[in-house]
């Protein structure tokens, strides 16, 4: 099995190219969902969260209210620091036990990790090849203002906080052009999945 670490900025693409994967027969694990779960009530990030950001970030139910905690980490360097700091460990310990038990497994040929921030959580060393997803900036800040209801500055400052296309590329054995159609960005992959599966 080759695991792939499939990156890129907010908004460039990731999720439609996992999904294309996925209907071509690979098995996707998707680091946002799982960033999700580590930080709910009872797991390991949870408390540390609740300690250093306070109350504020809390919802009725003690859960924490994600959309706040982006609100105040993608304005703040420090505390985005902070979280990130919290959070990638457990994100990457989940990870590296998937990829495990999917080899002891043995099914997919081709195991993507679909993850924003791939580099600085430390998956790389993990992947056998990193894929990057490529779109330029003004067309991800207008995916990802439609796609999640927020506005144009709330954009900028997540994108802001992720690294330039000329940073991803340096990583990337692999780029995914999705400027284009979904049809463009279908006949890609599946010339990937010819070339690693
Ligand atoms: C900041 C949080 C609370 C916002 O949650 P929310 O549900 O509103 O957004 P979601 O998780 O779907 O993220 C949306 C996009 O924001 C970007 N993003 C998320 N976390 C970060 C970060 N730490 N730095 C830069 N960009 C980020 C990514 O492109 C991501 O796809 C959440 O993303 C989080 O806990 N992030 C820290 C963990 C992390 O690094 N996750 C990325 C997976 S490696
Ligand atoms: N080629 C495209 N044409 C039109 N819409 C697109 C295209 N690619 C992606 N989108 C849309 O743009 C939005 C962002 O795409 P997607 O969720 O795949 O990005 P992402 O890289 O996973 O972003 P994030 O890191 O924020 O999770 C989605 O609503 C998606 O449906």
């Amino acid at each position: 099995m080759k695991v792939i670490g499939l990156t890129g900025g907010t908004g460039s693409g990731k999720g439609i190219v996992s999904q294309c994967l996925r209907d071509a027969g690979a098995a996707v694990i998707d680091a946002d969902e799982i960033a999700h779960e580590i930080i709910k009530k009872g797991k390991p990030a949870y408390e540390e969260l609740v300690d250093y950001f306070g109350l504020q970030i809390l919802q009725e139910d003690g859960q924490i209210f994600r959309r706040k905690l982006g609100e105040i980490v993608f304005r703040e360097k420090e505390k985005l620091e902070f979280l990130n700091r919290c959070t990638h460990k457990y994100i990457a310990r989940e990870i590296s036990r998937q990829i495990q038990e999917a080899k002891e497994l043995g099914k997919a040929k081709l195991m993507i990790i679909d993850a924003p921030l791939l580099v600085e959580a430390g998956l790389v060393e993990v992947c056998d090849a990193v894929w990057v997803v490529y779109a330029d900036e003004e067309v991800r800040a207008r995916r990802v203002i439609e796609r999640d209801g927020i506005t144009w500055e709330t954009a900028k400052a997540r994108i802001a906080t992720q690294k330039s296309w000329e940073e991803y590329e340096r990583y990337a054995q692999e780029v995914i052009d999705n400027s284009g159609t979904l049809g463009q960005v279908q006949v890609q992959v599946k010339n990937l999945m010819k070339k690693y599966a």
